[in-house]
């Protein structure tokens, strides 16, 4: 009986990648003959081997899977070698290529090799030793090239880890530093904030950090959401109630009002609260008094009030589901929580954030995102926003059995089809990896620019120049001018916001816009 040929790269230290399983090879020949004779060869490996006659449904099928190595041969009617290889270098240049081929077709090979579009080629015929021991050449390149694959995201995920956040949020895109400044303005404030924003996307963080940043922040945050307790229990859990109030009202109770006091009362789903008890809650903003149910002792507290509600409001008001004064008096600040596919490439930040917390809680050697499921993070549209991506995360950890969370790992959760997830895990549909999140602001954009205030007070915007990649500066009121429109463009034409993101006062800003109207 022959022995197991073991393809595994030797050198390698026990446990890295390149023992992680058995490698894929891929060949293709359009000779049946010639691919059941390499089967034969092969058969006793520990390499998970595939055999295509047909150049075109090899690619389909590594489109689908990709291989670690694909071997084929360059004559075939269908498409030639050197075109298949090609196509492969340029959308896997991460798989390695080997040609087969008779000697006449050496000039050809030699140009592919020298193109770098083929990293060997096997001579037909072949010496069957020969033939395994460049397999087993390929399989150690592979190994190696997988080793930097892992090392390159253990950096980025420590650069990201590194990556100083903003109170317990991760993300620096623009969207999400518009948020943080209006939040470290807010928070010292007594004034109503009013967050809105889809479901998922970090409301109870905003309530969190404002509150932390608070002088209150030494007394407790208390959190109530709407559309979690009984509306007819709603009242009592908010104000507290007396003995005999209700039938079940065996004692005195304190509500959530009474345990605020001094601090911040966090009213989620606001506009899930019964519209009659909105009324009573508008009246104790007002004054701050309020008694208990069963009650008629007036009781005065010291609070910070603030809301969130994960649909419109101002359709909720038209529904008759909040009640207009109430919601101006709880909205004097609002935040608008962007949705997470707003957001760059914060969903790789927070994925890898969440991969790094949840291995560690699981106790599993994972690693990091192969380069499939990066794309797909970054590709899809994330209807659930953070709390989906978090599950999604949580469950690839769980599941996957290798170091490398793959693209049908994440697509546990998420159970996109099969053509919606090939596309969304396409690196042609650019996915980058998080420590490119700088590099891809544009040069030009508001985070490449800093205010500055002159000699004379006078305001200015003026490019940070270890923060740009662009090699011809532009004068300085043109690049004003730019980072004034693309502030304001992402802010929806809201000066006071645009102001906030360029950190110049809302006055410059009218009196630049005035000045250009001119
Ligand atoms: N930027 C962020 N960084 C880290 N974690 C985040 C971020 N945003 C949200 N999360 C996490 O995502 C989950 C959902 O966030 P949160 O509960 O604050 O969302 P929400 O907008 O209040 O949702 P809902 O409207 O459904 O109540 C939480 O586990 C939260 O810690």
């Amino acid at each position: 009986m022959r022995q197991q040929r073991v393809f595994t790269a030797e050198g390698m230290e026990p446990n890295t990648i390149a023992r992680r399983r058995p490698y894929t090879i891929l060949f293709v020949d359009d000779e049946q003959a010639i691919l059941n004779a390499i089967e034969r060869l092969t058969f006793d490996s520990d390499a998970n081997c595939l055999f295509y006659e047909s150049p075109l449904k090899a690619l389909e099928k590594l489109r689908k899977d990709p291989v670690d190595i694909i071997v084929s041969d360059l004559n075939m009617p269908e498409m030639s070698g050197v075109d298949l290889l090609a196509q492969v270098a340029s959308e896997y240049p991460e798989t390695i290529r080997l040609a087969m081929s008779g000697m006449n077709e050496k000039e050809t090979v030699l140009e592919a090799i020298n193109q770098g579009r083929i990293w060997g080629y096997i001579t037909k015929p072949w010496d069957n030793e020969e033939l395994l021991g460049s397999l087993e050449q390929a399989i150690y390149l592979r190994s190696l090239i997988l080793e930097r694959l892992m090392l390159q995201r253990s950096v980025s995920q420590l650069s990201c880890l590194n990556h100083e956040g903003f109170e317990n949020f991760v993300g620096d895109s623009l969207a999400m530093q518009c948020v943080y400044q209006i939040i470290s303005r807010a928070a010292p404030s007594d004034a109503s904030v009013f967050i809105t924003g889809e479901s998922g996307t970090g409301k109870e963080l905003v309530a969190e950090a404002l509150h932390q940043r608070s002088r209150r922040s030494e007394k407790p945050l208390v959190t109530l959401n709407c559309a979690a307790i009984p509306s007819e229990l709603l009242e009592s859990e908010i104000f507290g109630h007396v003995k005999g109030a209700f039938s079940g009202a065996v004692k005195d109770r304190e509500g959530l009002a009474s345990m605020a006091d001094g601090g911040s009362l966090f009213l989620d789903e606001i506009s899930e609260m019964d519209i009659g008890l909105q009324s009573k809650l508008l009246r104790f903003i007002q004054t701050g008094s309020f008694s208990k149910v069963g009650s008629s002792t007036m009781e005065t507290v010291d609070i910070r009030f603030i809301s969130a509600c994960n649909r419109d409001p101002m359709k909720a008001i038209e529904e008759g589901q909040l009640r207009e004064d109430l919601y101006y008096r709880l909205n004097v600040i609002s935040v608008d929580m962007p949705p997470l596919r707003d957001r760059e490439w914060d969903a790789l930040l927070l994925a890898n954030n969440f991969l790094q917390s949840y291995a560690s809680k699981e106790d599993k050697l994972v690693v990091a995102f192969d380069e499939q499921s990066e794309a797909l993070i970054g590709n899809y549209h994330w209807p659930g926003n953070v709390r989906q991506l978090e599950n999604a995360v949580n469950s690839a950890v769980i599941l996957c059995s290798e170091q490398l969370i793959s693209a049908a790992d994440l697509n546990n959760t998420l159970k996109l089809p099969p053509e919606e997830l090939e596309s969304l895990t396409r690196r042609s549909m650019g996915a980058k990896p998080p420590v490119a999140a700088v590099a891809a602001i544009p040069p030009h954009s508001p985070a490449n620019i800093d205010a500055h205030i002159d000699g004379n007070g006078a305001e200015t915007a003026v490019l940070n120049p270890s923060r740009t990649r662009t090699d011809v500066p532009k004068p300085l009121s043109e690049v004003e001018r730019e980072a004034v429109e693309q502030a304001l463009a992402h802010c929806d034409q809201n000066v006071a916001r645009a102001a906030a993101l360029l950190e110049v006062s809302p006055s410059t800003l009218y009196r630049k816009l005035q000045q250009w109207s001119d």
